[in-house]
């Protein structure tokens, strides 16, 4: 078997001209919504992750408010700039990037944003609403996740799902929306205190790695026909990708996405997707 591809790439351009029509239709009522960033430091990723997010606003007609601060910038510095973009009324929504450099704590950032302007669903409110069910933002890569598997009609309902990694961006979080009732599913958080690692791995109809290990996902730990999501992102010599899943995957899997080009693109999309909701929410008030 060779998997198909779960192309995100083509599915986050989909959804981008999806949501310029929104965007215009919110102008047309004088409502222009803008995304913030906030930088901390040097990390030439972040940066390149920032960027990306304020190419994307371009092109579906978004507003772009970017905040850099340096890599020596304190607590109180970050602090600073986030009441700021809590006051900004062109500002619908911010981010801040992740991770802050060594020596800053991203928990307190987190929890001083207007949890209506969260963009990223990171917010322990945001957190809050995603468990209790009320709606909310909700985090952009187990959205994007979710959206991917649903656009390539990958049946969710009733499958066992295995996730890789407990990060609050992808694996804690992707377990409270697997989980809903619309989602259906039996999920697995598995960490590296699990034991037995491969035993979880081939009962997974849907397996979700984000654990930053390099071909952690041998072929062999796979279940023929199941469909896996890398979101793992190391780096070779070269500076290239290499993910969490084994190239020799894609001859077991069914559905498999690549990386780059899978999951990367669909966390950008659902920023927007989150920025274009929350603009609609707040012009339905
Ligand atoms: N505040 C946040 N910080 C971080 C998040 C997040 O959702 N919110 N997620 C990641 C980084 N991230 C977005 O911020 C992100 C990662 C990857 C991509 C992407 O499109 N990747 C490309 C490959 C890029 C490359 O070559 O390096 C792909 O997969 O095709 C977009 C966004 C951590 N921080």
């Amino acid at each position: 078997m060779t998997a198909q591809i779960l192309d995100g790439k083509a599915t986050a351009a989909a959804i981008k001209s999806e949501l310029a029509v929104r965007v215009a239709a919110l102008k047309e009522r004088g409502i222009v919504p803008g995304l913030g960033t906030v930088l901390v430091g040097d990390d030439p990723g972040s940066r390149w992750y920032v960027n990306g997010k304020h190419r994307d606003c371009a092109e579906v007609g978004i507003a772009s408010i970017q905040r850099e601060l340096p890599a020596t910038a304190t607590q109180q510095d970050v602090e600073d700039v986030v009441r700021e973009l809590n006051a900004d009324p062109a500002c619908t929504g911010y981010i801040v990037q992740l991770p802050l450099p060594k020596g800053l704590d991203q928990n307190p950032v987190l929890e001083l944003m207007d949890p209506d302007k969260d963009a990223d669903g990171l917010h322990p409110t945001s957190l809050g609403r995603l468990a209790l069910g009320i709606e909310g933002p909700l985090p952009c890569t187990p959205l994007g996740i979710v959206e991917l598997l649903r656009r390539h009609k990958v049946e969710i309902n009733g499958a066992e799902v295995v996730v890789l990694g407990r990060g609050i961006t992808v694996g804690r979080s992707i377990g409270l929306l697997l989980t809903r009732k619309s989602e259906n599913a039996t999920v697995t958080l598995c960490h590296t205190g699990t034991r037995d690692l491969a035993y979880h791995l081939r009962k997974a109809d849907i397996i979700v790695a984000a654990a930053g290990v390099p071909h952690l996902v041998k072929p062999e730990d796979v279940k023929p026909g199941a469909a896996v999501l890398d979101v793992g992102v190391s780096r070779d010599a070269e500076g290239k990708i290499v993910g969490d899943v084994d190239p020799g995957v894609a001859e077991v899997a069914a559905w498999i996405s690549p990386n780059p080009g899978g999951v990367g693109p669909m966390t950008r999309a659902m920023l927007l997707n989150n920025i274009v909701e929350a603009a609609e929410r707040r012009a339905g008030r």
